[in-house]
């Protein structure tokens, strides 16, 4: 009788999803649920940035310090065992782009799928990215409509081999720099966070006070 051969595993699939999270919200939750349901990730993982690109050169720095957001991060991940957080960009510090990390897990899980997610409002730039031909070989890119940011804008900007899903789904109409806004202004936020998030706003006294920028170490 032949031996029967190896049976072969399925590559494991592992969802992306970077951000500033200045704070993290129900947006953020609700675009990587739908990312893994559609696509069928086994995990995803939030990554909160220590500078984004598409912000580093903005006036104002991350208004909560990457202790703060790395923690609000965490909180909003609990409870969730499919759910993760990576402290990566934030140890490495600098300018956080997406293709150095990219870099980093693709060799620390060689043989599993990578999946960037992203929401419909940084497709139009995403040809700027830097080095998105080596990261659209590296990594696949989900995409969530972000309410008032089409879906149909060209993606692909002529980036060869780029492989783009995008999900369908309604995703809520929020914004962490519009609850900034409201905090400092003094108005209600808890139906836009979760409880252990907001918790962390309060105990600490985040984002009182629009100019007060804040420390990103
Ligand atoms: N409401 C939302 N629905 C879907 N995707 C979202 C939503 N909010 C943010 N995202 C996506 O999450 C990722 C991280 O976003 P980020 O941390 O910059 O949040 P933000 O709410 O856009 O912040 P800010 O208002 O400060 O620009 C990006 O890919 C962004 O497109
Ligand atoms: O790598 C890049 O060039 C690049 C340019 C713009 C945005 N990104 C990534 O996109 C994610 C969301 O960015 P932002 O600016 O919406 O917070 C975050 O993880 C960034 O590192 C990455």
């Amino acid at each position: 009788m032949e031996a029967a051969g190896p049976a072969t595993v399925p590559p494991v699939k592992i969802g992306f999803l970077g951000g500033s999270f200045d704070p993290v919200h129900f947006g953020h939750l609700a675009a990587a649920r739908l990312a893994r349901e559609q696509c069928r990730l086994d995990r995803v993982v939030l990554l909160p940035a220590a500078s984004s690109p598409s912000k580093a050169r903005d006036i104002a720095p991350p208004a909560a310090s990457a202790g703060d957001r790395l923690d609000m991060v965490r909180a909003a991940a609990g409870g969730e065992d499919w759910l993760e957080v990576s402290d990566h960009e934030l140890r490495r510090g600098g300018v956080s782009y997406a293709i150095e990390s990219a870099r980093h897990f693709r060799a620390s899980c060689p043989d599993d799928r990578l999946f960037w997610i992203i929401g419909s409002d940084l497709l139009g730039k995403l040809s700027l990215w830097r080095g998105i031909d080596e990261l659209a070989r590296l990594v696949e890119f989900v995409v969530l409509h972000r309410p008032g940011h089409a879906p149909e804008v060209a993606a692909d900007g002529g980036i060869p081999g780029l492989r783009l899903y995008p999900c369908a789904g309604d995703l809520p109409r929020i914004s962490s720099s519009e609850l900034r806004a409201r905090l400092c202004e003094g108005r209600p936020v808890e139906a836009f966070v979760p409880q252990g998030v907001f918790a962390l706003i309060r105990e600490r006294g985040l984002y009182r006070r629009a100019a007060a920028g804040g420390d990103t170490g």
